[in-house]
């Protein structure tokens, strides 16, 4: 029986735990990240990301988001580092935004919200496949980035310019020699915390790892995320905007940063 879940106001994120009841689960996403309660643990160590650009394959407009896929069948494009231990290797990324540019992100910075959030998904590869890691406590890294209004991004502009040939729900093309690397701030200081996917089935099976400083996105490029339709050919239109689960209860988890 296929759930279907969205961001509407019949089929949003307060509906999900019908037919998800771990959406009220212990380690949820996202959190509101209060820079002031996270402790700073001067034993992590720094993020190694690792991309070859030759690994991208194709963006999909998935009827949640949009993702860029990346071929994971060897050790070409990884995260080491940071929190975790062992290697974990890029699968996709997407984001998530809001209908203005007062909301968007998921993860919010003591009740400050973005205008949009990138999330880069990586698996352990202890794992035999992405599926199996995504059911696993350890099984997913992912990176998340903020935009922040300001300059054109010039990276992101490359991944806008492919939206047109991806409107509505269902339409994929091919997407190649993208280096997911240009959207990364230049630090890579983060918090860190134990979480879960956000938007059905809600495995908790992430660590998050949030950078610190936002990347930046200008308003035009914004309007061209909300280009984007939920909606397939054929069914009335719906934008895909607001497409952010809310924070969720931190239910005694701790945040660590791994900067003073
Ligand atoms: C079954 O595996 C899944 C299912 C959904 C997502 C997407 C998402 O729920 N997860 C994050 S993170 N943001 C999201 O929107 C996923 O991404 C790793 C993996
Ligand atoms: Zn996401």
């Amino acid at each position: 029986m296929s759930h279907a879940w969205g961001y509407g106001p019949n089929d949003g994120p307060d509906t999900w735990a019908e037919n998800f009841p771990v959406a009220n689960g212990p380690r949820q996403s996202p959190i509101d990240i209060i820079p002031g309660h996270a402790q700073h643990d001067p034993a992590l160590k720094p993020l190694k990301l690792k991309y070859d650009p030759a690994t991208s394959k194709g963006i999909l407009n998935n009827g949640h988001s949009f993702q860029v896929d990346f071929a994971d069948d060897d050790d070409s494009s990884t995260l080491t580092g940071g929190p975790i231990t062992g290697t974990y290797r890029l699968r996709q990324f997407h984001f998530h935004w809001g209908c203005s540019d007062d909301q968007g992100s998921e993860h919010t910075i003591a009740g400050t919200k973005f205008p949009c959030e990138l999330h880069l998904v990586h698996w352990n590869t202890k794992y035999p496949s992405f599926a199996d890691a995504a059911s696993q406590p350890d099984g997913l890294a992912v990176v998340g980035v903020f935009l922040k209004i300001g300059a054109a991004n010039p990276s992101l502009q490359k991944v806008l310019d492919a939206l047109d040939a991806i409107k509505s729900k269902g339409k994929q093309t091919t997407f190649s020699n993208f280096d997911p690397a240009t959207l990364l701030p230049g630090s890579l200081e983060y918090w860190t915390y134990d979480g879960s996917l956000t938007t059905p089935p809600l495995l908790e099976s992430v660590t998050w790892i949030v950078l610190r400083e936002p990347i930046s996105v200008s308003p035009a490029q914004m309007a061209k995320f909300r280009s984007l339709l939920f909606s397939a050919d054929g069914e009335s239109p719906c934008r895909m905007v607001d497409n952010y689960r809310p924070p969720q209860p931190l239910k005694g988890r701790k945040v660590r940063s791994s900067f003073k």
